[in-house]
């Protein structure tokens, strides 16, 4: 008998308004492979919250029970305007949940499919900037986060707040999962600074492609198919591990420094 298979059957997210310690819930914000996300309210305060929840299934099972307790230690080391604070950790039955601040953002993907919002290679890089602001407060303390995708990446009132540090690792650990995968899984999982630059390139040509019109039949490859300077496809072949990789954050902002300043005095000498 496959027993995680029986209790997958059994994990269901809670319903609208049930009440967990004190808070009810609004909705359900994602079901991810171990865990549920939660939109509530607090019932003292009003005030809205984001509720964890480790699935049924991964309680049963030393890793799940673990990744759900890493990933509260780590937002418990994070301290930063842009990521979410830990709040509490509770049961309530045998189930595990934790709260965290609940950032009202879109998330890119909202942001591009549903509202259709475009970028140029200078807002693109300007936003990849800003993200890295906050890449490199978790890098300078060991942290790789090592899923920065447009779920993960919420625009709110002019800046971008990081979300999910559910698969994110100390340098220096190890990851034996990641250490069996291949190719572009293998570069995203990699416990290592790269794998959230990596992660970046392509958040980056996601931003790129938004308002990209194919002009010919056949496809073909992003550097050929989008409008780039020499400097910004060099940053994202590095970044996407096509050329000599970054190996930390310093040399990669410097790098997208230099570009915007550049393009500025170009500009503004016209
Ligand atoms: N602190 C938060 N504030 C606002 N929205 C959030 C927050 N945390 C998560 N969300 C929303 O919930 C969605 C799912 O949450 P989350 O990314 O934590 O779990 P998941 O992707 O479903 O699962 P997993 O952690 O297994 O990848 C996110 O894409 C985001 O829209």
């Amino acid at each position: 008998m496959n027993w995680n298979y029986l209790f997958a059957w059994f994990d269901r997210p809670l319903r609208q308004g049930s009440i967990v310690n004190n808070y009810q819930i609004k909705h359900t914000l994602g079901m991810g492979s171990y865990g549920f996300t939660y939109l509530a309210v607090s019932l003292q305060t009003q005030e809205e919250i984001v509720i964890k929840q480790l699935r049924t299934s991964k309680r049963r099972t030393a890793s799940g029970r673990k990744s759900f307790q890493y990933e509260q230690s780590i937002l418990e080391r994070l301290k930063h305007p842009l990521i979410p604070k830990k709040h509490a950790a509770f049961s309530q039955g045998k189930q595990l949940f934790f709260t965290m601040d609940y950032v009202q953002g879109v998330t890119f993907e909202d942001l591009i499919f549903k509202h259709g919002q475009t970028f140029t290679e200078h807002e693109a890089f300007t936003i990849l900037l800003s993200i890295l602001q906050t890449v490199a407060y978790f890098h300078r303390l060991g942290i790789v986060h090592r899923d920065l995708r447009t779920p993960n990446l919420l625009w709110h009132a002019g800046q971008v707040h990081i979300i999910d540090f559910g698969l994110a690792r100390y340098i220096g650990e190890q990851d034996e999962r990641a250490e069996a995968f291949t190719d572009e899984k293998k570069l995203m999982r990699e416990v290592h600074y790269r794998s959230d630059f990596y992660a970046l390139g392509h958040f980056l040509l996601f931003l790129l492609y938004a308002g990209y019109k194919p002009t010919m039949k056949e496809e073909r490859p992003w550097f050929e198919e989008l409008i780039l300077t020499k400097e910004g496809k060099h940053i994202i072949k590095r970044m996407l591990q096509i050329e000599q990789p970054y190996e930390e954050i310093d040399e990669l902002c410097n790098q997208i420094q230099s570009m915007l300043k550049e393009r500025e005095t170009c500009c503004k000498s016209f």
